[in-house]
């Protein structure tokens, strides 16, 4: 078994806010990221598949298809959008990185024979890995 990964990046604006809290609950949990705080990540999402490598043509899964997949589904719907009011995907749900990345691996999931892992970096330093339920 061995593991192929894609690396796609999109930018998007979000902010962190539980409806069901007060705005001052809001900001004492999410701090800067919360309640009118508007802003954006420059994100970086890695797919993993993982598989044999076919004995003709060497490959797990074919990358440039992959990327395809990738784009159509979540690049293009995400891409320069505001996650919290665009995403058809991320409706009520609290976009957290954690949140985004469940919310991709249920896009792909049904394109993507063996996905193994989403892996999401929502700064330099902060990133989540998703390997389904
Ligand atoms: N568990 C999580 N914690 C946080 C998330 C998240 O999605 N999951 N998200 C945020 C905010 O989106 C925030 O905007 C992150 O940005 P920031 O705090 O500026 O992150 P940096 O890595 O750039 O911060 P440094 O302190 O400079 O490392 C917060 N928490
Ligand atoms: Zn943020």
């Amino acid at each position: 078994m061995i593991l192929v990964t894609r690396k796609e990046h999109f930018n998007a604006a979000h902010k962190l806010e539980n409806p069901d809290w007060t705005d001052e609950k809001n900001r004492e949990i999410f701090g800067k990221c919360a309640n009118k705080n508007w802003h954006g990540h420059n994100y970086q999402l890695f797919v993993t598949v993982k598989g044999e490598p076919d004995p003709e043509t060497g490959y797990v899964t074919d990358l440039k298809k992959l990327s395809t997949i990738i784009r159509e589904h979540i690049i293009e719907k995400v891409d320069h959008k505001n996650l919290n009011l665009d995403v058809d995907f991320m409706q009520g749900v609290l976009a957290s990185t954690e949140n985004l990345a469940i919310a991709i691996w249920d896009q792909l999931e049904r394109h993507i024979d063996g996905l193994h892992c989403v892996r999401l970096y929502e700064t330099e330093n902060n990133f989540v890995e998703y390997f389904g339920k």
